[in-house]
C-alpha cells in the first residue's frame, strides 16, 4: 500500500491530534550537520505547548546523551536529558544490563567520545576510542604489534571519523583470536547526511571488521527493538498514540514497523524520492510522508 502524503494544514492538524508521543530522528529530520531544518524549532515549541511528548532518537553514536542534549540546545531546541536517546547510550545499557558485561573485561572502542562517556557511566572499562596511540597511524603497518588480548570482551563499533588501519586490525585481532569476544555495532546506517550530501555512515565504517571476522554482529540502534524497549522502559508511552518520524527507510521507518509504532517519512534526508514514489519503490513503506518536519510550523502560525 502507498503511504499517505500530508501536505495541507488540515492534514498536519489531524496528524498532531492523533499523536501523544513524537519519536524524532535527529540527523536528516531536525538538522543536516550543523544546520537546523527550517521551522523545526517552532514545531517543537508548538508540540510541547500542545502537551505532546517529544523524544529524540538518534543512531548517531558520536555523542553521549549529555552531549546530544548540549548539541540540541546549542541549536535552541530545548532538549531535556531524559528526552535524548542515542545509540551510544543504548549500547552501554545493553552491555551492562543485558550482557551483564564482566567487570574484569574491557571493551575495545572503534568510535568516538560518545561511546567512551556512556561506557564510563555504566562502569565498563575500555580501550581504543580516543586514545591518541590508536588515532595516530601512518604506514608502513607494524603487523607484529597486533596481539590477541583476552581481556577484551567486546569490540564496540560506532561512527569513527578517525578510522584507520591500526584500529581495524586491532579490532579484527581481538575478535579472531577470541570467539568469546562479542562484536557489537551501535548502528548500520550506510550513509550520513550532512552538508547537503551523503557521506559514509557507521554501517559503512564497520564493514571491514565484519568482513574480516565473518562475524554476525549484534546491532543495537534503529531499526532494532532494543532501542525501543529502552525508550518505553523510561517513558512508558502508548505505542498506538506514538509516531516515529525519520528520513531513513531502513532505520527509522523499519524501527517503527518493528515496534508497532506509526511512521512518518520526511524528504530531504537519506531517502531518495524514487524509493517512495518511483516505479520500483522500496518494500519498506512508511504510513505517512511529508516534505519536511518543519512544515508543521504552519500550525503554530495559524494559532498566533
Ligand atoms: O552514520 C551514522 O551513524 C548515521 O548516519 C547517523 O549519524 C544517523 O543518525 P540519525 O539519523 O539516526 O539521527
Ligand atoms: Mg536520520
Amino acid at each position: 500500500m502507498a503511504p499517505t502524503v500530508l501536505s495541507t494544514p488540515e492534514d498536519y492538524q489531524k496528524l498532531v491530534d492523533s499523536v501523544d508521543t513524537f519519536l524524532l530522528d535527529c540527523d536528516g529530520v531536525l538538522y543536516h550537520g550543523p544546520k537546523v531544518v527550517e521551522g523545526v524549532k517552532t514545531v517543537l515549541n508548538h508540540l510541547r505547548a500542545s502537551g505532546k511528548k517529544v523524544i529524540f532518537v538518534t543512531n548517531n553514536a558520536t555523542k553521549s546523551r549529555r552531549k546530544l542534549q548540549e548539541a540540541l540546545n546549542k541549536l535552541e531546541l530545548d532538549a531535556q536529558l531524559e528526552e535524548c536517546f542515542g545509540s551510544a547510550y543504548a549500547s552501554a545499557v545493553y552491555l551492562s544490563q543485558v550482557l551483564k558485561f564482566p567487570k574484569d573485561k574491557k571493551v575495545y572502542v572503534f568510535g568516538e567520545e560518545g561511546l567512551e562517556e556512556e561506557l564510563d557511566a555504566v562502569g565498563i572499562a575500555h580501550s581504543g576510542g580516543t586514545d591518541p596511540e590508536d588515532r595516530d597511524f601512518k604506514p608502513p603497518v607494524d603487523y607484529a604489534s597486533f596481539k590477541p588480548d583476552d581481556s577484551v570482551g567486546a569490540v564496540l563499533c560506532g561512527f569513527d571519523s578517525w578510522i584507520n588501519y591500526k584500529k581495524i586490525a586491532k579490532a579484527v585481532t581481538y575478535l579472531r583470536s577470541n570467539p568469546e569476544c562479542k562484536l557489537i555495532l551501535t548502528n548500520t546506517d550506510a550513509t550520513y547526511p550532512t552538508h547537503g550530501s551523503l557521506f559514509p555512515g557507521s554501517g559503512s565504517l564497520s564493514i571491514p571488521i565484519v568482513n574480516a571476522t565473518k562475524r554476525t554482529p549484534i546491532v543495537i540502534g534503529k531499526p532494532n527493538t532494543t532501542m525501543m524497549d529502552a525508550i518505553i522502559a523510561d517513558h512508558k508511552f502508548d505505542p498506538s498514540r506514538a509516531l516515529m518520524v525519520g528520513d531513513n527507510l531502513s532505520t527509522d521507518i523499519e524501527f517503527g514497523l518493528n515496534s508497532g509504532v506509526r511512521t512518518l517519512l520526511v524528504m530531504g534526508g537519506v531517502t531518495p524520492r524514487e524509493a517512495v514514489f518511483g516505479d520500483n519503490p522500496s518494500h519498506v513503506v512508511p504510513d505517512l510522508v511529508m516534505e519536511s518536519f518543519g512544515d508543521l510550523a504552519i500550525l503554530a502560525k495559524d494559532k498566533a
